[in-house]
């Protein structure tokens, strides 16, 4: 099949599902876009632009605006989805059924459940039940939804369990500035995803406290130890938190400014308290919920995730954050590879 014949459905409107509708619609596709609010919806049919989301990109005609999922998921060749993490099941739950039973579902969106821990993969399957394991995809990476909308070269991994599938994803996304590498962890590729969130808060918080370089860099590469502590635990193979959508997502979260987890971190370090940010914001901060997910998931698989218990302590449990510090540097001294090998 023509690649550029693809039946394609976007489920989310925020910035990132924005970003890439647009990507698509400007290779070429016509695609339905659903979006939550009737007013964003009425927003982008008048001016042709997500001022709500994504302001200053103005979005093509071959992008089709709609508040109905049956429109926007029936018939599709290939669903992106790109709903915050906490809202996959509802909308899932909604969209089941219109699903078309060769549909792709991609997602984009980057979390764990708090309920029950799950990807957002899992959700899917879970709910759109009839599909088959193979058709449930992953796109993550290091890619800031401005950056892309702005067409600043940009590079991400495509995940699925069949190569076929994998490979379709990266040809459906493609561009001579969105390049797409293909792998088949979809469990390492969505826990790189959602963790780097939360050590992006601890490094916004870092940065927000002022307190140097060097505990930022520490941060970012205990954090990832601590990825793939959870991460191989969990099936992830290192390799895949070692690549895009493992370090190349925390290096870009934990030190651009662009980050909304770095910024509620920030914040945070700056002595604001999580309540006051939270409600001043009309986009999702995913690694506030995902802390509580990899706090939970650490103490039932006895994992030891030290910088996520600490983001987890600050955020929920009201400890200051500079203790933080001092709790951390005052561990017991250990192999730097503990519990990883
Ligand atoms: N923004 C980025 O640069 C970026 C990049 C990569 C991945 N992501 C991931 O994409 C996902 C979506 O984030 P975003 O940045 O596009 O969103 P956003 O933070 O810009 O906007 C929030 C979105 O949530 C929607 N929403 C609110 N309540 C809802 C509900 N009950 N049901 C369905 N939708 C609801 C809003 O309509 C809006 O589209 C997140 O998991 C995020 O981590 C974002
Ligand atoms: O703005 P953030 O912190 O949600 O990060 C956006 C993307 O996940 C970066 O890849």
């Amino acid at each position: 099949m023509d690649i550029m014949n693809t039946k394609i459905g976007v489920v989310g409107a925020g910035a990132w599902g924005t970003a890439l509708a647009k990507l698509l619609a400007d290779k070429g596709f016509t695609l339905d876009h659903w979006v939550f609010e009737p007013e964003v919806k009425e927003e982008i049919t008048l001016y042709r632009e997500n001022r709500s989301f994504l302001p200053g990109f103005s979005l093509p005609p071959e992008l089709v605006t709609t508040n109905d999922i049956e429109k926007a998921v029936s018939g599709k060749d290939l669903v992106l989805m790109v709903v915050p993490s906490h809202c996959m099941r509802a909308v899932a739950t909604q969209m089941k059924p219109f699903v078309s039973p060769g549909t792709i579902l991609v997602s984009a969106s980057k979390g764990i459940e708090n309920k029950t821990h799950m990807i957002m993969t899992d959700i899917l399957s879970e709910i759109i039940d009839f599909l088959p394991d193979h058709n449930f995809g992953v796109l993550s990476g290091p890619s800031f939804a401005k950056e892309v909308a702005a067409g600043v070269p940009t590079v991400v991994a495509a995940a699925a369990l069949k190569n076929e599938v994998a490979e379709f994803i990266q040809n459906v996304f493609s561009t001579p500035n969105f390049r797409v590498y293909v792998n088949h962890d979809i469990v390492g590729t969505q826990i790189g995803g959602a963790m780097k969130n939360v050590i992006a808060i601890a490094a916004g918080a870092c940065d927000g406290m002022n307190m140097g370089l060097n505990p930022r860099a520490a941060l970012i590469t205990r954090g990832l130890t601590e990825m793939n502590r959870l991460g191989t635990r969990l099936g992830a193979d290192p390799l895949t938190l070692s690549g895009l959508a493992g370090v190349g997502d925390l290096f870009l979260t934990c030190t651009g400014f662009l980050s909304r987890n770095y910024t509620v971190g920030k914040q945070i370090g700056q002595g604001k308290c999580l309540d006051d940010i939270i409600s001043e914001m009309r986009m999702v901060a995913e690694g506030v919920k995902t802390t509580r997910s990899v706090y939970n998931m650490s103490k039932k698989l006895n994992v030891d995730l030290p910088i996520c218990a600490e983001v987890y302590s600050v955020l929920f449990e009201n400890s200051p954050v500079e203790r933080t510090v001092e709790r951390l540097m005052g561990r017991s001294l250990k192999h730097e590879l503990a519990g990883v090998i």
